[in-house]
């Protein structure tokens, strides 16, 4: 069996390589763990609540319909930061393909966080669809606004935590000359750095990177991870460093900023709009490749 469940979660085991696995959570459709050959490429806090109290520090949250706090429109203003998706309780739909191994989640507002579509109350309909392929992970995302009369209007972002051995070792590659916003500054400039590397707390979000650019994630020369982006214009690169990691209580080990990097695709910097009926569709990829450079 390629695909198991136990009603919390779902596990793909790729059937040619037993050692390429996948486990989901129905609590957000959180990806929790991510094998290939063998070696989790996900980092996941020790501190992480799997039992749906709160959302999941590490793996691959999913942000929707707000990134961070909105503080201009009316409805997405009252929603926690990062939205419903990620404290929502998905359904799961069941197996689409056997090889590569695929699964589909879906979320509207009849099993959504009944708090928070309270607060915004708007129609959506979302499919996540994940597919193990022996060297890739694919999360692929639908959002239709089935509504008739009112437009959809939404941020969507894969909040994505990679693994690594040793931060001051790695570096992202390929945003040298994008523009960027700092979180933490508050003020968006040109990234000039030919390589983006963590030295202390980092949250910035580079804005519209064309979708031919690659994300690598590279330590010590090699490329432990690459990342495609497909409709996703935006990129968060955050790391809490040593404070923030202290200030989070399911952040552990708090040394654990040491071996985790978030690159997020996503499209965040504007809201993206349905109108009535209409579907959007993005995915990230996630996988390994020979180092390839890009310049500006
Ligand atoms: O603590 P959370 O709500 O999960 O957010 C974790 C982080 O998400 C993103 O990376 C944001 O850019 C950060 O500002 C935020 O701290």
């Amino acid at each position: 069996m390629s695909v198991t469940t136990d009603g919390d979660r779902v596990v793909l085991t790729h059937p040619e390589d037993k050692t390429s696995t996948v486990t989901i959570l129905n609590y957000g459709a959180t990806v929790i763990s991510w094998k290939l050959k063998g070696k989790e490429q996900l980092w996941l806090s020790e501190g992480a609540k799997l039992d749906g109290s709160k959302p999941v520090r590490g793996g691959i949250p999913l942000v929707f319909p707000v990134f961070g706090k909105n503080k201009t429109d009316e409805a997405l203003s009252k929603l926690p930061q990062h939205g419903l998706a990620r404290n929502s309780t998905w359904e799961f739909l069941g197996q689409t393909k056997s090889n590569p191994p695929t699964v589909q989640f879906a979320l509207s507002p009849e099993i959504a966080n009944p708090e928070l579509t309270k607060v915004w109350p708007f129609d959506f309909s979302l499919i996540l669809t994940v597919e193990l392929g022996i060297d890739f992970l694919k999360t692929d995302i639908e959002v239709t606004n089935p509504s008739k009369t009112q437009e959809l209007k939404f941020n969507w972002l894969f909040h994505t935590y990679l693994k690594t051995e040793d931060i001051e070792d790695t570096f992202v590659s390929n945003l040298v000359g994008m523009e960027l916003y700092d979180q933490l500054l508050q003020e968006a400039y040109v990234d000039k750095h030919p390589v983006v590397t963590i030295h202390e707390e980092k949250d910035v979000i580079y804005r519209n990177i064309d979708d031919e650019r690659l994300i690598q994630v590279v330590r010590k020369g090699e490329p432990i991870h690459t990342l495609k982006r497909h409709n996703l214009p935006d990129a968060v690169v955050w790391n809490p460093w040593i404070a923030k990691s202290k200030s989070m209580a399911d952040f552990e080990p708090k040394t654990g900023y040491q071996t985790m990097l978030c690159v997020e695709p996503g499209h965040v910097h504007d809201l993206i709009t349905l109108a009535p009926g209409e579907t959007w569709s993005a995915y990230q990829l996630l996988y390994r490749d020979t180092l390839k450079y890009q310049a500006i």
